[in-house]
């Protein structure tokens, strides 16, 4: 399919009346229409409850005003928004679905295309993709795409048995898997650090790494989400997607072209270069973690067991830290630490790239240190890179202090912010399928979470809670790299604001 850069669509919204929807989606949308990117198009949005268009046009309304807007074309927005009471698990809607999709498309010209949003909870997936298949929903003129939320199922086998639901009624290449970390700016700017820069591709291995670390910590707890968060944890929650995807871009081959295939293989090479984790390795090269009460800006949070919808006995993690290895030519040798969590002292989404020492130390000086390079990638709240060096210190003497060379990509940014979702929806409208996640990924990161949870999953951690809300997590995480000789670098100090 041709990528157009102002596409045509209807779009169909599963979960229109959720909090993604709401927060992310509807927002989203409206800044690209705002911003003249989108040519004709017209909204379905379906849930449960009964709303009439009005009620639907006036929540949207509300969604996109809460975000700070208030351009008069809000009304023109809206007017393309319609509602469509029903229950995805009640074959009979479908038809009428269909119904209202062809008068659409003709009403608005929209030449056949359509995207599926699937924002609902993820056992309603292989059923709603079944059904748009057997009522015809997908027999159009133009493109048909599904876009689909995390979690792309549970382990390998559910995500397997997904996989082959959807696959039913869409092609690989139609399938957009969301991984919203794959529309941030500065995780996008990772592929253009590495591959535009002539300074850092020859360094960007074992002879000049000594180790990479990722850390994306939370102050929120769990919230509302109690729920799903028993069943998923920490490691299903953010590891086996967020995180392994900030590797996987870290880690790959330079693509031999910027297309979406030739990117998604060099990922895929890098996940199946991961070395497993298995049996009594788990416990040696990961750590879990639990928040336990604490204070946050001075005010007191209850312990993770103590939220709603959460066993007071409960086994789930809400930290992970870990050691990956990579088992090939360019990183054989070099750990990658890997580190999340909620309530921890900040929120902060960071990569450190430590180079190794120099062979020989000039500067060497009793009781002074010359401070490893490091290259930082501030990913949220604020965007840039920073490169820590030595230089002279002015005046006599050569003695090296270190210094440090700041990008600050644009300030700061809100986080988990729509422009993450806007850049996707856009993607998926476009069709450009290269921040979405491949089934090839999803397998394998599946497959390598899905050791580790077999482990702590069948041992209950006597520890638990084990980190005091507003800390940096257990200390068994600051051990996993005193063990290499290494520690974490701290994520508040090296703020590109503060440099
Ligand atoms: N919220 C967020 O920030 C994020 C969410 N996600 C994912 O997005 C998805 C949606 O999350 P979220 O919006 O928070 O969930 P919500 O619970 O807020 O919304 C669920 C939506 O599904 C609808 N719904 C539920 N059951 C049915 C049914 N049988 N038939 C038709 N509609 C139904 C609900 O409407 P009604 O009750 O009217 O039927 C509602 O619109 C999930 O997969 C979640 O993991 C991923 C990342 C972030
Ligand atoms: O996918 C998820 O991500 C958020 C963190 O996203 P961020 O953009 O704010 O870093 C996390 O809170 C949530 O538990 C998880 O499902």
């Amino acid at each position: 399919m041709a990528q157009t850069e102002k596409p045509t669509a209807l779009i169909m919204i599963f979960g229109a009346t959720g909090d993604l929807a709401n927060r992310k989606l509807f927002p989203s949308l409206y800044n690209l229409f705002e911003k003249g990117k989108l040519d004709k198009f017209a909204v379905v949005g379906v849930a449960r409850r009964s709303l009439s268009n009005e009620e639907f046009q006036l929540r949207v309304k509300e969604s996109v005003k809460e975000n700070g807007e208030t351009e008069a074309d809000i009304e023109e927005f809206v007017s393309k928004f319609y509602y469509h009471s029903h229950d995805v698990t009640d074959s009979s809607s479908y038809l009428a679905l269909g119904k209202l999709a062809e008068e659409l498309d003709s009403h608005y010209g929209l030449n056949g295309n359509r995207i599926f949003y699937l924002a609902m909870a993820p056992e309603f997936f292989g059923t709603i993709a079944e059904h748009l298949k057997k009522d015809k929903l997908t027999d159009v003129a133009g493109f048909k795409r599904l876009v689909i939320e995390k979690p792309f199922g549970h382990d390998l086998e559910s995500a397997k048995v997904l996989n082959k639901q959807i696959r039913k009624a869409f092609s690989e290449d139609e399938i957009y898997r969301i991984d919203h970390y794959l529309g941030k700016e500065m995780v996008q700017n990772i592929e253009v650090i590495r591959f535009a820069n002539a300074m850092f591709e020859p360094l960007w291995n074992n002879r000049y790494i000594s180790n990479i670390q990722v850390t994306s910590s939370e102050t929120l707890g769990v919230e509302e989400r109690g729920r799903y968060y028993e069943k998923s944890g920490a490691l299903r929650d953010m590891v086996q997607n967020h995180m392994l995807q900030m590797v996987s871009l870290l880690a790959m081959e330079p693509p031999i072209k910027l297309t979406t295939d030739e990117i998604r293989s060099e990922k895929v090479r890098v996940f199946r270069a991961l070395r497993p984790v298995k049996g009594e390795e788990v416990n040696e090269y990961f750590v879990r973690g639990q928040y336990d009460k604490g204070s946050m800006n001075e005010t007191d949070v209850p312990a993770y067991r103590q939220e709603e919808m959460v066993n007071p006995e409960s086994n789930t993690e809400t930290f992970v830290a870990g050691r990956l290895m990579i088992d090939n030519f360019r990183w054989a040798g070099v750990p990658f630490y890997i580190r999340t969590g909620k309530r921890m002292k900040a929120k902060s989404t960071k990569i450190v790239i430590q180079f190794k020492d120099i062979p020989m130390d000039l500067y060497y000086q009793p009781e002074k240190t010359v401070n490893p390079n490091l290259l930082v990638i501030h990913i949220q709240p604020e965007e840039g890179i920073t490169l820590h060096l030595n230089a002279k210190k002015s005046g006599q003497g050569t003695d090296a202090t270190p210094v440090k060379l700041n990008y600050a990509n644009k300030g700061i940014d809100g986080l988990n912010t729509p422009e993450a979702y806007e850049k996707l929806l856009f993607d998926s409208l476009r069709g450009d399928a290269t921040n979405f996640t491949h089934w090839d990924e999803v397998a394998l990161s599946w497959s390598f979470v899905d050791n580790i949870s077999a482990v702590w999953e069948n041992t209950k951690e006597p520890s638990f809670p084990n980190y005091a809300s507003g800390s940096m997590g257990p200390d068994a995480a600051d051990k996993l790299l005193e063990k290499d000789g290494f520690f974490w670098w701290p994520i508040t100090e090296i703020d590109v604001e503060k440099c």
